[in-house]
Formats: C-alpha cells, sequence, structure tokens
C-alpha cells in the first residue's frame, strides 16, 4: 500500500497531541462577539466574526511578545462569567475533537477571570464542565478526546503560589499541571520559585514559557532553578546552538542538557513568528532540532490570534521543511510522552490510538 496524500484533509483525520493550546487564545470569533453583546461589553474591535478573526490574526503579528498579549483583553473580558468560561471550554473541546486531536492540554490563567465575582474555585469548576461537555458533545459524533487542563500565573503577578495550589487542589477533577505566562522580558521564572516548589513537592507537573521572547538564562532558571518538566517554546535553545556551514552542529552545555534530559520543547511554529521569536517559517530552528533529535512537538499556542489549528501547524511544517507522515507520527508520540498524565494512559494512547492511526496513513 502507499501513503496516503499528506495534505490538509488527511492531516485533518490524523491523531494529533496537543501540549501548548491557551484556552483564551482559542475562541471562535463569532463566540466573542456573542459573549461580548451578552456582557455588554464594547470595547471589540470589529463587530462581524470575519473581520474580528482577521484583525486578531493581524494585530497579533506584530513581531512583539507584548503586543501579542495585548490582544487577550478582548477573550479575557468576555470570559468572566460561568457561562463564558463553560462555553468556551465547550468549544475549544469540540473544535480540538473535529480536528482529530485526541489528546490536548489546554491552559489559562484563572486569575485573569475574576472580575465579575468569581473565586478562582468557581473559575476553574465552571472550566473544567465545559471542558467535560465538549468532550461528552465530540463522543455523541464519534471522536474520543482526553483534554487535561493546566492552570497558569502570570509572571508579571504575585500569585503564582496559589494558584499552584489550585492546580493541586484540583488535580483529581481535570487539572494535570502548572505554567507562567505573560511577558517574559525582566519576568524571569525564578521570581516565582516558592510555586514551583509547592508544585514539586506535591509531586506535580509543571511547565514554563521560557526562551520566547527571552534567551538562555530564561531557559537555564526554567530548568536549573525551577526545575520545569517542559518547556513552553523553548525555541531561543538554538542560542546554544552553532551550526557550521557543511551542517554540522555543536551544542553548548544547556542544549546538551536538554537533550540528554528529554526535556520536552513545547514549538509553537505561527506563534513564534508572529511575536518574533524567529524571523519566518523557513528560518523556525523546528528542523534543526528534530534532526538533532530534540524531544520536539508541535502545538498551536493561540489558535485564534494565529488562525490556526493543529492539523494547519503540521501542514505548515510538512511545506516547509518536507515532513512525510512518519515524522508526523513521531512528533506526536513525543507529545504523548510528555503529556502530564499517568504513564499507561499515555502508553495505551501511542499504542492503541496514534500507531494505529499513522500505520492507516503510512499506508
Ligand atoms: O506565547 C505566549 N507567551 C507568553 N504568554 C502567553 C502566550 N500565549 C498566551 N499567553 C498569555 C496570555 C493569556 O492571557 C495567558 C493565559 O492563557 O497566557
Ligand atoms: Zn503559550
Amino acid at each position: 500500500m502507499s501513503p496516503l496524500p499528506l495534505d490538509l484533509a488527511h492531516i485533518r483525520t490524523a491523531p494529533k497531541a496537543l501540549l501548548h493550546d491557551h484556552l483564551d487564545g482559542g475562541l471562535r470569533p463569532a463566540t466573542v462577539l456573542e459573549l461580548a453583546h451578552q456582557a455588554g461589553y464594547r470595547g471589540l474591535p470589529a463587530d462581524d466574526a470575519d473581520s474580528l478573526a482577521l484583525w486578531f490574526a493581524e494585530a497579533a503579528g506584530s513581531g512583539s511578545l507584548v503586543r501579542y498579549l495585548e490582544t487577550f483583553e478582548h477573550t479575557v473580558a468576555v470570559m468572566q462569567t460561568p457561562e463564558g468560561l463553560a462555553r468556551v471550554a465547550r468549544e475549544c473541546a469540540e473544535d480540538l475533537a473535529a480536528d482529530s486531536v485526541v489528546y490536548a492540554e489546554v491552559r489559562f490563567a484563572p486569575e485573569q477571570h475574576l472580575e465579575a465575582g468569581l473565586s478562582l474555585d468557581e473559575v476553574v469548576h465552571h472550566t473544567l464542565l465545559g471542558f467535560e461537555e465538549g468532550v461528552a458533545a465530540a463522543r455523541e459524533l464519534g471522536r474520543e478526546l482526553r483534554v487535561g487542563c493546566l492552570l497558569t500565573a502570570m509572571r508579571h503577578a504575585a500569585r503564582s503560589r496559589e494558584i499552584a495550589e489550585l492546580a493541586v487542589r484540583f488535580r483529581d477533577r481535570g487539572v494535570v499541571g502548572f505554567d507562567i505566562a505573560g511577558a517574559e522580558a525582566g519576568h524571569p521564572p525564578s521570581r516565582h520559585l516558592d510555586a514551583f516548589e509547592y508544585m514539586r513537592t506535591s509531586n506535580a507537573h509543571f511547565t514554563i514559557h521560557a526562551g520566547e521572547a527571552f534567551g538562555l538564562p530564561s531557559i537555564h532558571e526554567a530548568i536549573a532553578f525551577c526545575g520545569a518538566d517542559r518547556l513552553g517554546h523553548g525555541v531561543r535553545i538554538t542560542d546554544d546552538i552553532a551550526v557550521a556551514s557543511d551542517g554540522v552542529a555543536t551544542l553548548g552545555r544547556l542544549a546538551n542538557y536538554v537533550r540528554d534530559k528529554r526535556i520536552p520543547l513545547e514549538l509553537c511554529p505561527s506563534s513564534n513568528v508572529q511575536t518574533g521569536a524567529v524571523e519566518s517559517l523557513e528560518k523556525h530552528p523546528f528542523d534543526l532540532l528534530a534532526r538533532e533529535r530534540f524531544r520536539v512537538t508541535v502545538n498551536t499556542d493561540n489558535r485564534l490570534m494565529s488562525a490556526t489549528s493543529m492539523s494547519e501547524e503540521m501542514l505548515k511544517l510538512v511545506t516547509t521543511f518536507g515532513y512525510g507522515w512518519s515524522d508526523l507520527e513521531r512528533f506526536t508520540i513525543n507529545a504523548m510522552k510528555s503529556a502530564f498524565i499517568p504513564f499507561p494512559d499515555r502508553l495505551r494512547l501511542i499504542d492503541e490510538v496514534v500507531k494505529p492511526g499513522y500505520a492507516v496513513l503510512i499506508g
């Protein structure tokens, strides 16, 4: 048998695993409009779904992480009520399942959703209910998706310990880990050591946005001082890799350590171009890191701001670097191996869902 064509339609049928996706960065444009209307929020920069989608993609594509983050003001504004949070989570699960994502870790920052008087626990509770509804709706359509939620603390704020405790409190109800996000420069991860220490002493998992807008010191702190299980982006690890004119790569100590320890890199190709972390897709070090056998994973970061999906991110990599089905399978298995769910659950998804799915496509 010959392999099936590697086009968007077929990639959409391939089982995919997603580790880095922001709930407040993945709303449907029409939902932003409807929720804004219901909440009486008048700050939206457009009043029809197409124009709004375009506005998000353009405003997020300025080349600066700080400007990119400003666009979240509008999505966070419409996610302040139980209904708003649950709807966004439900639709997130439905959209991922429709794209044949079989495992997803979706993150958001509860501290940004308290404006209408909800408590942190209520915010998480209603969001998890929404995920459950979305997973159930997808199952009705014959699609199996597992969602784990990551709770993010904002790195410029001072609530990380509280959010880490919240993540542990909800660990048996759908929260699988913790993260910090937000503007990176000037906000080193080591400012949140007590939160990370709390996670470690609780035998709980966490990832850290590091090596996106800021380089090696941020990655070094995330690993050496904080003990991150994974790196959110981590793309700037290439600052520690020299590539000679003949293509031979020489790794520095930090890059070697990241590779030796199999520390997963949550790479987000489109987002990395939009925030200026990399110059263009063609210059994205994804391929260098994949060839050097880092544990690379493919991620969406923010589907609304990047006007993308898991399938589209994979297609971009296929078009840019010439990957085949086996490469996409390897990236998917990398992600499953790095998931914050129990080892037997990861194995089951790899053996019973991912491998059989790609076997059909590889032919
Ligand atoms: O790529 C990112 N880098 C740093 N912070 C980010 C990125 N994408 C989203 N965020 C922020 C904005 C959201 O409001 C927050 C929680 O999801 O995380
Ligand atoms: Zn992110």
